[in-house]
C-alpha cells in the first residue's frame, strides 16, 4: 500500500496585491493564510508532502514530485501525475511549462528515454497517445477524426479507450512532436480568468513495454522473461471555475458546466477514497469519464502524485481553500502498487521450467531431510546398543567378582581341609598321605570345574554341612568308566564312616559334587604308592 503523493504549488501573483490583503504564506511543506497584519487565520493552515512557492521552477517540481513515478514506470509500475486547481492557477504551466522551463510532460519524456538507454539488459517498446475529455466526450488529439471514443474494460488491458491512436515512438523528439500536434487539436478558450483556458481535461499517455534481452537460447532460468507493461498518465485538468468570475456564456458556459461536473465527481471519488475502507462503500468512478479513466490511479494499481495549483490573490481565497481541502483529502488515499507483467506463451513456458527447476531443488532438499532423519534414527539405535553393551559389561564384571569370591571360598575350604588332615593324619603312614592327596586333587578338580559352571552350580561345590546320619559317597562317574573305576571295596578299606568323621572334625565334605578324576586301573590302594594321582594330572 502506498499513499498518493500530494503537493501544492502557488503561482506568482498576476498583479500586485495590496499590502493589506490577505495572503498565503509558504513555510517548508506548510501553507497557511494570513491576514493583512500577518496574523494567521485559524483553520486555514495545511501541510502536504511538498509546498512550492511562486519562485519554484518546474524542474524542482519534477524532481520532487514526478521523477520517482517516471523511474517506476520504466520498471513496470503504472504511474499517474495530474494537476488540479481552479482556472488560471498554473496547471498547464506546470504540465507543459514554458520554453525556458519545460514542464513535467516534457521532462518525463526526456527522462524515460534516458532511462531506457541506460537499461541495456532490456528492450523497450513505447507507445504514445494523447486524448482530451471535452464536454464529457473523449477525443483523440493525435487524430482529429477519432471523436467520441468509448471506454472499455478487459482482463488483459484493464480500462482503455477503444479506437485511440497509439503511436510507437523511438525518441523523445518524436514524442514532443506528437505532443505539439495534439496541442493544436486541444480545446482552449478565452475566459475572463484566462486568455488561454483549457476547456478540456487532457491525458497524455505513454505505454511502456519491456522485456529482458535473452543472453542465450538455453538461458531458461532467467527470471526476466515476462513482458512488463506499464501505463503512465500525465493529466492536465481543466480548472474549476465560477461562472460569475469567468463571465462565461454560450459555449463557454456549457464547457464550464461539464468541467465543474466532472471535477465534482473527481472530488466525490477522492472523498470516498479518503474515508476508511469500511465506511467508503461504493466509489462513483463511473459517474464521469475522467474518473473512469483515472480509476487505476485513484486507489488502484498506480503510483500517483497530484499537484494542486493555487492562485495567491485575495480574490481567489475561497477557491484556494477549496483546492487545499481537496488536496488534504487526496493525501489520505492509498494505492496498491505492483509491477505489471504479461506472460507470452514462450515466457510462460520458460517460467514454468524455472518453477519445475525450483520444485526439483525443493524435492532434493526434502529428500536430504529424509536422509537426515534416517541418520538420526541410526544414531539413536547406536546409542541404545551402546547402553546395552555397558549394561552387559557391568553384569559380566559382577559375574567375575562373584566368581573370584567363590574361588576364595574354595581356597578357604581347602585350607580348612588341609589343616584337619594334618591333624588326622599327623605321623600316620603312607596311606593317609595318599588319601590326603586324593582329596586335594578332588578339591582342585572341583575348583577348576567350578570355573566353567554357572553361579548357582558353583555354590554346590564342597562345603561344610552337618554330619548326615549315614555316610554316603556318590561317584557319579563310575558308571561311565566301568573298566577303570576304583572298586568300592578298595575305598571301603580306609574310607569308612568313622574315618571321615575324624577327617572332617564332625563335618564331612559333600562329595556328591566332587569330580573324581578319570580313574586309573587300580584294584586297591597299594601299600606303597608314590603318586596316586590321576592320569589327568600326571599327563
Ligand atoms: N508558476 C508559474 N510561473 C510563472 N507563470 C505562471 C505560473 N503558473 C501559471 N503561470 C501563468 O499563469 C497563467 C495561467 O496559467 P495556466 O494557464 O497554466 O493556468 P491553468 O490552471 O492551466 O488554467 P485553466 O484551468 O484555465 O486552463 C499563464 O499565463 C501562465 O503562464
Amino acid at each position: 500500500m502506498e499513499k498518493i503523493c500530494v503537493a501544492v504549488r502557488v503561482r506568482p501573483a498576476a498583479s500586485e496585491e495590496s499590502p493589506n490583503a490577505a495572503h498565503w504564506k509558504v513555510e517548508s511543506n506548510c501553507i497557511s493564510l494570513h491576514r493583512s497584519l500577518g496574523t494567521p487565520v485559524s483553520g486555514a493552515s495545511y501541510a502536504f508532502d511538498h509546498v512550492f512557492d511562486q519562485d519554484c521552477t518546474n524542474s524542482r517540481v519534477y524532481e520532487l514530485l514526478t521523477k520517482d513515478i517516471i523511474r517506476a514506470a520504466v520498471d513496470g509500475f503504472n504511474g499517474t501525475a495530474f494537476a488540479y486547481g481552479q482556472t488560471s492557477s498554473g496547471k498547464t504551466f506546470t504540465m507543459n511549462g514554458s520554453e525556458n522551463d519545460p514542464g513535467i510532460i516534457h521532462r518525463a519524456v526526456d527522462d524515460i528515454f534516458q532511462k531506457i538507454q541506460m537499461a541495456t539488459d532490456r528492450e523497450f517498446l513505447i507507445r504514445v497517445s494523447y486524448m482530451e475529455i471535452y464536454n464529457e466526450e473523449i477525443n483523440d488529439l493525435l487524430t482529429v477524426e477519432n471523436q467520441k471514443l468509448q471506454i472499455h474494460e478487459s482482463l488483459e488491458r484493464g480500462i482503455f479507450v477503444a479506437g485511440l491512436r497509439e503511436e510507437i515512438v523511438n525518441s523523445a523528439e518524436q514524442v514532443l512532436k506528437l505532443i505539439q500536434l495534439g496541442e493544436v487539436n486541444r480545446h482552449f478558450g478565452e475566459t475572463n480568468m484566462n486568455a488561454r483556458s483549457s476547456r478540456s481535461h487532457t491525458i497524455f499517455r505513454m505505454v511502456i513495454e519491456s522485456k529482458g534481452k535473452e543472453t542465450s537460447s538455453t538461458d531458461y532460468l532467467s527470471s526476466d522473461d515476462a513482458v512488463r507493461v506499464s501505463v503512465l498518465n500525465l493529466v492536465d485538468l481543466a480548472g474549476s471555475e465560477r461562472i460569475a468570475k469567468t463571465g462565461a456564456g454560450g459555449v463557454r458556459l456549457k464547457e464550464g458546466k461539464h468541467i465543474n461536473k466532472s471535477l465534482m465527481v473527481l472530488g466525490n471519488v477522492i472523498n470516498k477514497l479518503s474515508e476508511g475502507a469500511k465506511q467508503r462503500g461504493h466509489i462513483p468512478y463511473r459517474d464521469s469519464k475522467l474518473t473512469r479513466i483515472l480509476q487505476p490511479a485513484l486507489g488502484g494499481n498506480a503510483k500517483t502524485s497530484i499537484i494542486c495549483t493555487v492562485a495567491p490573490e485575495e480574490v481567489h481565497v475561497e477557491e484556494t481553500k477549496g483546492t487545499l481541502k481537496f488536496a488534504s483529502r487526496a493525501k489520505r488515499i492509498t494505492n496498491c502498487v505492483q509491477v505489471n507483467e504479461i506472460l507470452t506463451d514462450a515466457a510462460l513456458l520458460k517460467r514454468q521450467k524455472l518453477e519445475i527447476e525450483e520444485l526439483r531443488k525443493k524435492l532434493q532438499g526434502s529428500h536430504a531431510g529424509v536422509l537426515e532423519q534416517e541418520i538420526l534414527n541410526l544414531r539413536n539405535d547406536m546409542l541404545k546398543y551402546e547402553l546395552e553393551r555397558e549394561k552387559l559389561a557391568m553384569e559380566l564384571e559382577e559375574e567375575r567378582k562373584s566368581h573370584r569370591e567363590r574361588g576364595q571360598c574354595i581356597r578357604e575350604q581347602q585350607m580348612g581341609l588341609d589343616n584337619s588332615n594334618s591333624v588326622v593324619f599327623s605321623g600316620s603312614d603312607t596311606n593317609s598321605s595318599q588319601v590326603q592327596e586324593i582329596v586335594k586333587q578332588s578339591l582342585q578338580e572341583e575348583s577348576s570345574e567350578s570355573h566353567s559352571m554357572g553361579q548357582e552350580d558353583a555354590f554346590k561345590t564342597p562345603t561344610f554341612k552337618p554330619v548326615p546320619n549315614s555316610f554316603v559317597v556318590k561317584r557319579s562317574h563310575y558308571s561311565r568308566q566301568p573298566e577303570y573305576s576304583p572298586l568300592p571295596g578298595a575305598f571301603n578299606d580306609f574310607a569308612d564312616e568313622d574315618t571321615w568323621l575324624k577327617m572332617n572334625k564332625g563335618y564331612i565334605a559333600d562329595l556328591d559334587s566332587l569330580h573324581i578324576t578319570p580313574a586309573r586301573k587300580v584294584q586297591s590302594f597299594p601299600s606303597s604308592v608314590e603318586t596316586p594321582v590321576s592320569s589327568k594330572f600326571s599327563a
